[in-house]
């Protein structure tokens, strides 16, 4: 509790960095709720200056502004930041420097338009042709550097990186193929930075399948195919997503199996992804499908726990938020297949928390998140069991985990194995790691301990003390 208050403390007066997609959220609320001209008239000069007391910060241009926004937007902001779980919203408005105006604004992203999802380039991009252009089409955050390798993905990683190292040569195509939101476009992006990295030369296009569709329909509506043909056909890497939209598109299969064929021909690299391998794609060409499976074919699967963790704890890194790794968990047990819902389940938390001005905690945690995900009850945890253990047998946790043999030691961990079987949903094996241990030690303790309950009145009452305050945290927890 202590630790709690003094977090509070601390965050008291300090800005927390709101990230963009969360402010992006908000002006997507704003936007959903104002006339479009309204919107770029007073919203897209504004810029985000983070929470401040609990206080999301809004910087405008001169005092006009400020007293405008405060009479007709602050309501609808306050309904923006509600919708994202703050209970108590607040915003106010700082003018700002006018040096900072004009050099902050443009570099400020503008918001997603409504539909795209968060964290994408948008598809196409500008036509490339200088080198200098392959930045606006990679995402600067897909990179090998922030991708976590787990067993669902570790082999589409590995081919990824073959072939990021030997363009054309390794494996080509490349197919990376698995369900939404599990990190085919940033493996796709990472090939491209690395590559762009050493050999900044190379001409890298990355395009969505439906972008290539409409360039194709307007080049020839414009009499333009040849230059279309040229852009395509004069790339050192190729990057098309989402090639299951080509099924049923007869003239861009037609049009995409002369760009493959002359990119193939003189060895460049292509890398295609899909929700689904090209044998499952209907109504796609017998020549195209061969071609996808000329080279190498991987998926990537929904993430583990581990790596869901991992992932969420990178991010949370990378936007400099410190949040303990319980709460981590908790949403890592939340959101279980899509990562890019995992990420925004993780934002919807730090907004929750900073909106509010409350530190991170677990049951903070399922607050935030109980609007968007099925209420969730927090639980105990083998740490939990393991320190109220320790304070009750009065000694450190460590020398519970540790490997000594005395019956001081042996009794408190047997009963901490005891009660992580009885109150969490931890396997045999999983509760053995956790102690440094095979499954069979804590089968051994845990009839142990069951067999002497009831006889030992000591380890009874041991065992029943720690029972009810575990439940009384949980609950507590709950009812926060
Ligand atoms: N292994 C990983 N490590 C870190 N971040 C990841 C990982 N996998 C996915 N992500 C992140 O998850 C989000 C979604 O990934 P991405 O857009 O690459 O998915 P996708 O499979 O291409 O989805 P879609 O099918 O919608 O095109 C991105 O923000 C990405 O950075």
């Amino acid at each position: 509790m202590l630790a709690a208050q003094d977090r509070a403390a601390r965050m008291k007066g300090e800005v927390r960095v709101i990230t963009q997609e969360i402010w992006a959220d908000v002006l997507g609320y704003v936007r959903k709720n104002i006339s479009e001209v309204e919107y770029h008239t007073w919203f897209a000069p504004v810029k985000n200056l983070g929470v401040q007391d609990g206080a999301l910060v809004i910087g405008v241009r001169n005092s006009f502004a400020q007293e405008w926004f405060r009479k007709h937007y602050l309501e609808l902001l306050e309904d923006a930041l509600r919708a994202l779980g703050a209970q108590n919203p607040q915003v106010s408005f700082q003018v700002l420097p006018a040096a900072q105006d004009a050099l902050l604004l443009p570099s400020d992203p503008p918001p997603a338009p409504p539909g795209r999802p968060p964290g994408r380039p948008p598809a196409g991009g500008p036509p490339t042709g200088l080198p200098t252009e392959n930045r606006k089409t990679l995402n600067p955050k897909y990179t090998f550097e922030n991708f976590v390798v787990g067993p669902n993905n570790n082999l589409a990683h590995a081919a990824a990186l073959a072939v990021a190292e030997s363009p054309g040569k390794a494996y080509n195509p490349l197919f990376i193929y698995g369900d939404v939101g599990l990190g085919k476009t940033h493996l796709m992006h990472a090939v491209g930075h690395y590559i762009m990295e050493r050999f900044p030369e190379k001409r890298i296009e990355y395009v969505s399948t439906e972008s290539f569709t409409n360039e194709l329909i307007n080049a020839i509506r414009d009499d333009k195919t040849t230059q279309f043909r040229n852009r395509y056909r004069s790339v050192d890497l190729l990057l098309v997503d989402d090639i299951q939209f080509l099924a049923g598109k007869e003239r861009t299969q037609e049009e995409f199996f002369h760009t493959f064929n002359a990119l193939y021909e003189n060895h460049k690299q292509i890398i295609l992804s899909s929700d689904r391998p090209p044998k499952d794609i209907q109504t796609l060409e017998g020549r195209l499908r061969s071609r996808f499976e000329w080279g190498l074919i991987t998926d990537i699967q929904s993430p583990e726990f581990e790596t869901r963790v991992a992932i969420l704890k990178m991010n949370a890194e990378h936007n400099r938020i410190d949040i303990p790794q319980e709460v981590l968990e908790l949403i890592a047990r939340q959101v279980t297949s899509n990562i890019r819902e995992l990420e925004g389940a993780l934002m919807r938390v730090v907004a929750f928390a900073s909106l509010n001005s409350v530190p991170f905690s677990r049951a903070v945690a399922a607050k935030a998140l109980s609007n968007v995900f099925a209420p969730q009850e927090v639980k105990v945890e083998m740490m939990d069991v393991l320190r109220s253990t320790a304070a009750h047998f009065n000694m450190p946790p460590d020398v519970i985990r540790g490997s000594g043999r005395v019956r001081e030691v042996v009794v408190p961990r047997q009963v901490a194995m005891y009660l992580i079987r009885e109150l969490t949903d931890h396997s045999l094996p999983e509760i053995g790691q956790f102690f440094g241990r095979d499954h069979s030690t804590v089968m051994h303790a845990v009839s142990k301990v069951t067999e002497q309950l009831g006889k030992d009145p000591n380890l009874t009452a041991s065992v029943d003390a720690l029972r009810r305050h575990l439940q009384d945290v949980e609950d507590e927890e709950n009812d926060t």
